[in-house]
């Protein structure tokens, strides 16, 4: 099985199908720092990252949205003096989608430097 970090997100359409209570539990088993949340009443991923200062917290916020204009999905993100509390879901669909385990995985490669 070929891990989310190096799976590719698909376009994201309204009629996409949401993960599955299966697919949540079996995708949050590679993701043990995220938490899922629900927001507004849609649930979400979210985790937070410590740095030790404002700008080192600050690089990896562009980081992070970088990588979300080339994947063309993206999160919330919350940047403070060293931490980042980051949310990722789908929009279209009001929920998570693969996509979202995805980038999840791909931003803890970005913290982790394995991106
Ligand atoms: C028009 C644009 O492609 C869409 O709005 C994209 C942009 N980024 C997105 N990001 C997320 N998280 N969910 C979406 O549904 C989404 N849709």
């Amino acid at each position: 099985m070929t891990a989310l970090k190096d799976q590719i997100c698909e376009a994201c359409r309204a009629d996409a199908p949401k993960a599955t209570q299966a697919e949540s539990r079996t995708w949050l088993a590679e993701l043990p720092d995220w938490r899922l949340i629900e927001q507004d009443g849609e649930p979400q991923l979210q985790r937070a990252f410590r740095f030790r200062n404002f700008a080192e917290a600050l690089a990896f916020t562009n980081q992070v949205a970088e990588l979300a204009e080339q994947e063309n999905h993206h999160p919330a993100i919350l940047l403070e003096w060293g931490k980042v509390t980051v949310r990722w879901w789908t929009h279209k669909i009001g929920g998570l989608h693969r996509n979202d385990f995805i980038m999840a995985a791909r931003t803890d490669a970005l913290y982790s430097g394995d991106a």
